[in-house]
């Protein structure tokens, strides 16, 4: 596929970097009655972008499970070009659902007029997930081959072309305490270090350490893809700053989740840390000592089906003066993922993530709805062992319309719930990758300023983003349009406007 090279007096290719000059502009508002006043604030900004991608690894906590055995099994299947037969004939790997592989953005266009579109990792140089190191943590001892047979994913002959190579892969022994999940979760836990908090916040960050040194890395990136824990709770002198997040767990506290020591270790190591799942993990004390150390989080919960057709689905409505006023989502699943979420406890944290997705969508449109009022919006999950990975969602979208009308659709989608989550998991590590690259500064200015600790930037994939400051954004195509215009900005292009005048007015010349 096609690289971009953008040939502009404000675009300048060294050899290590993209130094290029943007206009960026935002809008101070100021309400006085039934006015707003809006000021335009437009300044130059100078973004420099280092070429090479850095020697990178992911430890995956929770490896064995459904979404690492699957991120691992493409990762090797596309290395090696693997094809397969199936029953409609040959399959080869593919990174499809991936962002980064498989998604493209508009550059221009060309004498005809036409649109002329390049794939996102062609605008900057982003991590190749064949160049992409996989290492990790499960409480279940099993090798990858057997972990991918037990969860039951894979195509049988996908599984047995790269059994050689996933059977040599075994789950490094992991920080567990099973307060924080279902209870059945403890049948398969065969492989828990022992120990106090803080020594299991020794030995991970000494196995980060090993995974780097053995592989001769650069970046690491630890990402939670394990079970989702129940909420902690986060009071003052437990987690609320990082030195009493950092006492508590020297004084063992049993309130520090397993998920918040991996985060601890991943921060003091300098690396990113994700959270694919939906709790609370990166506590205040997380974030401060995140801020501290300039290392860089991401949170919270992949967002791969029924919600994130839900965050396009509630986007068109409400942007079409179309008032949602009752969405109830239900689905059941089959994996450990559905039967860890079969407690309450745990059921709850997911509840969370999946029902604050309309929020911001629902507060920008005064017009439908009064301060405070909201669609009715219910979650249901139910764990049916017989469908396996393949969740069913099922969704009914209800809105009113003029006159009274009422407009009613329903939704059935059938997910495989990890061959969607796996290729985020691989946008997540090559976008954060990505923003380790990057600087902003003034035009002038002299020091070049880092994304912040909290990467919003990656909200498009996830259910609950975490944000530095500011409103948080669910519409899932703001969320891309702001990875699109960074990336753009990065070569000097400004934002994707769509207007294209150049089409719409009389004159194509104006
Ligand atoms: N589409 C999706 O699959 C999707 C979407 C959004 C979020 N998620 C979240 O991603 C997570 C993983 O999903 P999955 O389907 O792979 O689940 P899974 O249960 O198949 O995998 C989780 C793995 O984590 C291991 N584990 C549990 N606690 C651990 C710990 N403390 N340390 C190390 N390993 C531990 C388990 O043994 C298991 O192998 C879940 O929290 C899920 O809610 C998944
Ligand atoms: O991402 P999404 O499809 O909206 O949400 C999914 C839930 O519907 C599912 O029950 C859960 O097991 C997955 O972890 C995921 O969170």
């Amino acid at each position: 596929m096609a690289n971009i090279r953008v040939l502009s007096d404000d675009v300048h290719y060294t050899e290590e970097h993209i130094l290029a000059k943007v206009q960026y502009e935002t809008a101070h508002c100021k309400r006085t009655g039934d006015t707003i006043q809006v000021t335009p604030r437009r300044r130059w900004l100078e973004v420099r972008t280092a070429r090479r991608p850095q020697r990178t690894g992911v430890m995956l906590v929770g490896w064995g499970g459904n979404n690492g055995t699957t991120l691992t099994a493409a990762l090797l299947a596309n290395r090696a070009g693997l094809r397969w037969e199936t029953k409609e004939g040959e399959r080869r790997a593919d990174w499809l659902g991936s962002l980064t592989q498989c998604a493209t953005l508009r550059v221009g266009s060309d004498d005809d007029g036409k649109d002329v579109w390049a794939p996102m990792s062609g605008v900057v140089p982003l991590l190749h997930p064949d160049d992409l190191e996989v290492d990790g943590w499960d409480v279940s001892s099993l090798d990858l081959a057997a972990a991918a047979r037990r969860n039951r994913v894979l195509d049988v002959e996908v599984q047995r072309a790269l059994a050689p190579q996933l059977r040599e892969l075994r789950p490094r022994a992991a920080a567990f305490d099973c307060s924080f999940v279902a209870a059945n979760q403890q049948e398969r836990a065969d492989n828990v270090l022992p120990g106090t908090r803080a020594q299991q916040v020794q030995r991970l960050r000494e196995d980060i350490r090993d995974f780097k040194k053995a592989k001769s890395l650069e970046r690491v990136v630890v990402l939670w893809t394990a079970n989702t824990e129940r909420f902690a709770e986060v009071r003052p002198g437990l987690n609320d700053t990082a030195d009493n997040l950092l006492a508590s767990i020297e004084r063992n506290e049993t309130e520090v989740s397993s998920s918040t020591l991996y985060a601890v270790a991943a921060i003091l190591e300098g690396c990113t840390y994700i959270n694919g799942s939906p709790q609370n993990t990166l506590v205040p004390g997380c974030l401060e000592l995140a801020e501290r150390h300039g290392t860089h989080v991401v949170g919270d919960d992949l967002k791969t089906g029924q919600t994130k057709l839900k965050s396009v689905l509630v986007d068109f409505l409400v942007s079409a003066g179309i008032k949602p006023t009752s969405i109830v989502s239900y689905n059941h699943l089959g994996n450990n993922d559905g039967k860890n979420l079969s407690a309450p406890h745990t059921f709850r944290s997911k509840e969370i993530t999946k029902r604050n997705v309309v929020d911001d969508m629902v507060d920008s449109n005064p017009i439908l709805y009064a301060p405070g009022e909201h669609p009715d919006h219910v979650v249901v999950i139910k764990y049916v062992p017989y469908v396996g990975d393949s969740k069913r969602a099922m969704d009914e979208y209800t809105g009113e319309l003029m006159f009274g009308g009422r407009q009613t659709f329903v939704v059935h989608n059938t997910c495989e719930d990890s061959l969607l989550a796996a290729p985020l998991l691989l946008d997540l590590v090559v976008l954060a990758e990505f923003c380790t690259r990057v600087g902003f500064r003034p035009a002038g200015d002299d020091e070049y300023v880092p994304f912040h600790s909290v990467l919003a930037l990656l909200s498009y994939l996830v259910k609950a983003p975490m944000v530095p400051r500011g409103t948080v954004v669910n519409s899932l195509f703001r969320q891309r349009a702001c990875i699109e215009n960074v990336l753009r900005a990065c070569v000097g292009l400004g934002p994707e406007s769509n207007m294209q005048l150049e089409h719409k007015l009389a004159s194509p010349t104006v």
